[in-house]
């Protein structure tokens, strides 16, 4: 599903992201780890195109997508769920939900702003689907709620909801995890599982180990911008250098 080659991004003569190559098969969920700084939400960005490379290329099944913008990789169905939460303030989840499903609409602005049938037909259409993925994640009875009155686990949902409604083939969930109490992640598990179930290749960073350990069926391990180790979570958890670069930098925050 998505083939990255030689990727690399510096910013001010620094290598966040250097040579970094990988394959992520259909339907593969792959974590993502590597200590602060190691370059993984640079990565992400590369992959979605909010940054773009200084050197290498990215394809989506088969298809160059380096060069396309971020809205035009959405539509091809590459989805990103950011590190920090952007959430629609003074907007309900079904409407923050909504936004997701408007990057995949067909009607554009004219039909909008004339109020042409079409654009009631899309607007019902997007409806049904932020419906549809706020079920799938749990939160169908939180439709009608202020989405700032949300707990963050759920705030963290919604987004995958939106991400959801964009049709994705690729979804890239930057520390969805980060912040929440233990039965917080463990419906945010769930939700990430019945994701995989139905056939969504997924890229998943996270600090936690063993929440990746569940959910990925291989594991990317970045540091200090490079790939340093692949493979499944058993065979990375064993890796000497992972161990090295992953708990030397865990016992120098501690
Ligand atoms: N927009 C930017 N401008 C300048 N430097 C940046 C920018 N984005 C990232 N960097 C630098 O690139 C390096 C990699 O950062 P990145 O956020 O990709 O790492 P990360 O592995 O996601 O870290 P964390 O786990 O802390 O989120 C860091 O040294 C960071 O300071």
């Amino acid at each position: 599903m998505l083939r990255v080659q030689g990727l690399a991004r510096s910013f001010g003569g620094v290598y966040a992201v250097r040579d970094v190559s990988l394959d992520v098969a259909d339907g593969e969920t792959r974590g993502i780890i590597g200590p602060n700084g190691a370059g993984k939400s640079t990565l992400f960005n590369l992959i979605s195109g909010h940054l773009a490379p200084d050197q290498g290329s990215t394809e989506l099944a088969g298809s160059r997508i380096d060069r396309l913008p971020p809205h035009r990789r959405a539509k091809r169905g590459v989805s990103i769920v950011f590190q920090a939460a952007r959430i629609f303030r003074h907007m309900t989840v079904r409407e923050n939900v909504m936004v997701g499903a408007h990057l995949r609409a067909s009607a554009g602005f004219p039909s909008a702003v004339l109020r042409l049938p079409s654009h009631f037909a899309t607007e019902r259409a997007i409806r049904e689907l932020a419906e549809d993925a706020l079920a799938r994640v749990g939160l169908l009875e939180w439709a009608d709620s202020n989405a700032e009155a949300l707990p963050l686990g759920q705030q963290r949902a919604m987004q995958v909801a939106r991400a959801i409604c964009a049709g994705p083939r690729l979804l890239l969930l930057d520390e969805p995890a980060s912040g929440l109490r233990s039965q917080e992640r463990e419906q945010l598990a769930r939700v990430v599982e019945e994701l995989k179930s139905t056939g969504v290749t997924i890229m998943l960073i996270e600090h936690d180990v063993a929440f990746v350990s569940r959910l990925a069926d291989r594991v990317t391990v970045l540091d200090l911008g490079s790939v340093i180790a692949e493979g499944t979570p058993a065979e990375v958890r064993a890796d000497p250098k992972v161990i090295t670069a992953y708990l030397g930098a865990e016992a120098e925050a501690a």
